[in-house]
């Protein structure tokens, strides 16, 4: 990114700060720039997100007008184009801009949006890329990278969103024009909410079952122009084209539906990596790529553990912890000043384990993308070995960090009391766009079985190994191996980090042979595999949970174990949260450590006593963990949550800013009460 030598503007507000938070962070014990460095994933990446944010603030294109909270769909969709239409300038302008600045850039300008060319960059680009062949690329890639093609990802039908087999869009070849017919043949299959396809993108990757010479040959991907590149008026030829109507949330988002009546593209349009047809209408495929066309849902599942379970979660906590800073609230002791709502025990409970999981969210998160490009090199040229580890893990994990992160950000909320429910505070957009993700990009049910699949064949292989050699290092279920054929040893209280890691083990291996074991004994008594495989989700549900919590707790010991030789003062905050959390996510499933383990009940009491002795620990560094996420106020985006802890002069002024008090009295009284008091 070129350097703008004017960059002035400052991230924060640190003139006027409230004397409260001033005491506050005065108790901190830690290096805050550390640790910062640390949940970006290093001191290079810190600088080149605040050079990054700083760029955003100074330009004046990206500012947030209307207020975010006030704006009617009409104006936050106008609102988001106008600012990506500035942003894609900027990218077109400025090719030193990296991959890494451009996200930043991308999150400050759409404060918890997902906007709607975003579809262009995380979904259509990435299939595309992955899934045509280099002809192919050579033709289109130039105009998608400029911007002059603008595509989202069709997939999801009105009928069917996780059974993509289903799918009803048919792409039927006919060869006397060397063409696809693209077609909605039902009112199910109408293509149903594609981010973006409502009103703004141009082109889009459309998953449709093929059918040449006769034959179904099962869903593939196909690049379909939607668009007038001019005008932006849908193509004629059999293209009805809108957006689906208001949501939970998503607001500045045209979702859209498309439906299909005999459109033609032409035969190249088919990608035609892992699969072709022949002018004469010839059906070819090369079966060990056919899984490269679920890349994309893998890279965006990947991405979302860091970027909403990860940072949704720990903005929700950085906004309930400054605000339980600056709230006095009760009588603690008679005839003294009220306390700050922090110090009450019930308060930090909530919170601090919030933040703790906020913390294992965003690391392990980092640590998945990581993973996810190194497995994704070999992948993309044609070693699809780490594929299955990559799909188990990132399916697993999205639906785990994502299933607490939205219970985690709701009670964040609750612990703010009236204000929380205020749009002001900022919390309930952050959840209505976390718990979007929960539905996207796979329901977790179905995303926790795909991951259980997995692991039952890694169980069977390993019953039939003696060591763990026949696993590569970086699977992440390599500790079945280890410990099918190992002694479980004896844990000793308080549970050292080591010890925690290997307590999640034993459960989630106990967990898989319980599951295991129900599917086969189901399949004992005859039932088919399908019925036998049902009526094990339970069972199956909870070995891919543990086995998810096995990655968080490992890959976050893991980085201790780094930040340990580096600073004492990170490490000792650090392992308190990594503690934290890991000991409440033993006394919520305290029956499956029991059994898994060999503890006792008397033992979960010990680990009950510990988290009271942490909360105790963490206090003093509240302030200054949430500081260290380094959220600008803009991208946080709420009146409890500034850096500077004015709250009530900033709900006030949200309040005078209502749309309802322009006027004293709304002309609605007297047009209908008025009228009906005279009548
Ligand atoms: C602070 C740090 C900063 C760092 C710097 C930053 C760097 C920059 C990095 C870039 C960041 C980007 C940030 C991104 C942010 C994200 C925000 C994104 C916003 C996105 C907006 C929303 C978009 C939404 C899109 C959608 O929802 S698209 C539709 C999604 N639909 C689904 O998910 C459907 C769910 N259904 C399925 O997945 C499957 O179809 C099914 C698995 C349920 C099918 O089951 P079925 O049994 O029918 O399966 P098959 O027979 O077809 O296949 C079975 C075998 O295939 C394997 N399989 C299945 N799925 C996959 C897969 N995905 N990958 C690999 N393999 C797969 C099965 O395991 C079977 O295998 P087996 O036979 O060997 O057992
Ligand atoms: C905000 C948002 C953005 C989206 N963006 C896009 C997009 O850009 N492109 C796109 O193609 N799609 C998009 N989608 C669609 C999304 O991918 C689907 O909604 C999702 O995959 C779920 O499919 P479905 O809605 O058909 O639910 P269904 O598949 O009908 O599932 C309904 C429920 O049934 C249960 N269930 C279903 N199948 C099973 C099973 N096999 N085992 C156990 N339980 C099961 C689950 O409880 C599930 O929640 C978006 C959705 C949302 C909400």
């Amino acid at each position: 990114m070129k350097q703008d030598e004017t960059m002035k503007v400052k991230r924060y507000d640190d003139t006027n700060v409230n004397p409260d938070f001033v005491a506050e962070r005065k108790k901190c014990t830690f290096n805050i720039e550390l640790l910062t460095n640390i949940i970006d994933g290093s001191s290079y990446l810190t600088e080149t997100r605040r050079q990054a944010q700083l760029a955003v603030l100074n330009n004046e294109s990206f500012s947030n007008l209307p207020d975010r909270y006030y704006a009617s769909r009409d104006e936050a969709y106008a609102q988001n184009i106008r600012k990506s239409a500035a942003y894609i300038k900027l990218l077109k302008e400025d090719k030193s801009i990296s991959r890494a600045e451009s996200y930043f850039m991308q999150c400050l300008i759409f404060p918890n949006e997902v906007p709607p060319f975003s579809l262009h960059t995380t979904m259509f680009t990435p299939t595309f890329e992955s899934m045509a062949d280099e002809e192919q690329k050579k033709l289109w890639m130039p105009r998608i990278e400029n911007y002059e093609i603008l595509g989202t990802y069709i997939q999801t039908e009105m009928g069917h969103g996780t059974n993509v087999r289903g799918l009803e869009t048919t792409a039927t070849f006919d060869p006397s024009t060397d063409e696809f017919i693209i077609h909605s043949p039902t009112l199910t299959s109408i293509k149903w909410w594609p981010g973006g396809l409502g009103k703004t993108c141009n082109c889009a990757i459309v998953m449709a079952s093929l059918i040449t010479n006769g034959r179904n040959e099962g869903i593939h991907p196909f690049i379909v122009q939607l668009r007038d590149f001019e005008t932006h008026e849908p193509l004629k030829g059999g293209l009805t084209i809108g957006d689906i109507g208001t949501k939970l949330g998503f607001h500045g988002m045209d979702n859209g539906f498309v439906k299909f009546d005999q459109f033609r593209i032409p035969r190249r349009n088919m990608l035609m990596k892992s699969a072709k047809v022949t002018r004469d209408g010839t059906y070819q495929k090369e079966k060990k790529l056919e899984k490269l066309k679920y890349g994309s849902m893998v890279f965006v599942r990947a991405m979302l553990v860091f970027n909403q379970a990860g940072q949704g979660l720990a903005q929700a906590v950085t906004i309930a912890a400054r605000y339980s800073c600056v709230r006095r609230q009760s009588e603690y002791a008679p005839g003294q000043e009220e306390p700050h709502i922090i110090e009450y025990q019930a308060q930090q409970h909530i919170l601090f384990t919030e933040l703790a999981a906020s913390y294992i969210f965003y690391i392990a998160g980092n640590k998945l993308r990581e993973l996810y490009f190194t497995m994704n090199y070999d992948i993309q040229k044609g070693d699809l070995s780490d594929l299955p580890e990559l799909h188990a893990l990132s399916a697993g994990l999205k639906a785990l960090t994502l299933d607490e992160a939205v219970v985690g950000i709701e009670r964040c909320r609750l612990i703010c009391g009236g204000h929380g429910y205020s749009a002001a505070s900022g919390i309930p957009k952050i959840y209505t766009e976390v718990v979007a993700a929960c539905t996207y990009e796979g329901v977790h049910p179905v995303l926790y079985l795909q991951t259980a699949r997995y692991l039952l064949k890694v169980y069977q292989a390993a019953l039939l190994s003696s060591s763990a050699s026949s696993l590569p290092d970086n699977q992440s279920s390599k500790y079945i191996f280890r410990h099918l054929h190992s002694e479980r040893p004896r844990f000793h209280f308080p549970l050292s980090f080591v010890e925690i890691v290997e307590a999640f083990e034993r459960r989630a291996l106990m967990c898989i042979e319980k599951a295991s074991k129900k599917l086969d004994g189901l399949l004992a008594t005859g039932r088919p595999h399908h019925e036998a495989w049902n009526y094990s989700a339970c069972y199956l549900i909870r070995a891919a949970k543990a086995h998810s919590h096995v990655y968080l707790t490992s890959s976050v010991h893991e980085q201790l174990e780094t930040v340990r030789q580096e600073d004492a003062g990170v490490y000792t905050v650090l392992g308190q949260l990594f503690e934290l959390y890991a000991l409440k996510s033993i006394v919520d499933h305290a029956v499956e450590f029991i059994e898994s383990c060999g503890i006792t009940t008397d033992q979960i009491n010990i680990c009950i006593e510990r988290i009271e002795a942490l909360l105790l620990n963490i206090r003093p560094n509240v302030l200054p963990l949430v500081d260290a996420f380094d959220f600008p106020d803009r991208l946080l985006g709420s009146a409890l949550g500034c850096y500077d802890g004015n709250v009530y002069q900033r709900l006030y002024e949200y309040a005078l800013n209502s749309p309802l008090n322009k006027s004293t009295v709304n002309v609605a009284y007297f047009v209908y009460y008025i009228a009906i008091n005279i009548s």
